[in-house]
């Protein structure tokens, strides 16, 4: 038997059994981008703290943990982000091909209202000084942490019965002056969070006919780009 902690930090890392990785890969298979099916119950504190601390144990580059969470409960500062949303949502509708624009419009792309509690996931680059182990060559390497530490709570929220839409849908600078977020710090995500008792069992982008999921095996190559 190996001792469960050992003197040097390390800590055993058995494999899972089957009914806990059944469970992680039913987390990950589940999981659906939620526009619509928010129902208005709050969500307790000791529930959010759970989804923050999954988010928070993220890797993120050199260990800068860049991220910062701003919860928004506020029924204004929504109704303001909605219509930052919609203003946005007009000029995206516009770009596209004009045989797509009437699906586009049918599609719903966020639960801004709906949803209870929205929470901006900011990154700062300047949380660790200016050379950052990992990111000394590729600067937006604190962005991707800032998106794993999405992904975990995303994750850590199916598991929950909360469901999570990511909104993009904006112009940058309607989100930072509606939230006062400094202009160094950059915006990652906007997302609407609240319980949900349905949930489409495949993306609604492919059930709506807007996408499909591409074969995994079209995106695997061998030892080098494009080589199969
Ligand atoms: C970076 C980023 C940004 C957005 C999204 C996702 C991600 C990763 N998605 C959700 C996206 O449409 C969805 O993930 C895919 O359609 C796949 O569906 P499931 O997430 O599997 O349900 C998304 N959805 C939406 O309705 N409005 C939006 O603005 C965005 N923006």
């Amino acid at each position: 038997m190996r001792p469960d902690n050992l003197n040097n930090g390390l800590v055993a890392a058995e494999a899972f059994t089957d009914d806990e990785r059944a469970a992680v890969y039913r987390a990950i298979e589940t999981r659906r981008d939620v526009r619509d099916q928010f129902l208005s119950d709050p969500i307790p504190d000791d529930v959010l703290r759970r989804l923050l601390d999954a988010a928070h144990a993220a890797p993120s580059v050199g260990f800068m943990q860049p991220w910062n969470f701003i919860l928004i409960r506020d029924e204004t500062v929504r109704q303001s982000a909605w219509e930052a949303f919609s203003r946005a949502n007009e000029e995206a509708e516009a770009m596209f091909p004009e045989e797509k624009r009437s699906t586009y419009r049918s599609l719903k792309l966020e639960g801004i209202r709906k949803a209870p509690l929205s929470i901006c996931v900011t990154s700062d680059p300047d949380r660790a000084g200016p050379v950052v182990l990992g990111r000394t060559h590729n600067s937006r390497m604190d962005s991707y942490s800032t998106v794993c530490a999405v992904q975990n709570l995303w994750l850590a929220a199916r598991a929950e019965g909360i469901g999570v839409g990511w909104v993009s849908i904006f112009r940058d600078e309607d989100v930072r002056a509606l939230l006062g977020i400094p202009q160094r710090v950059e915006i990652v995500a906007w997302l609407c969070l609240g319980y949900v008792d349905q949930l489409y069992g495949e993306p609604e982008l492919a059930i709506k006919g807007w996408r499909q999921r591409l074969p995994l095996e079209e995106l695997v190559f061998k030892d080098g780009w494009g080589q199969k």
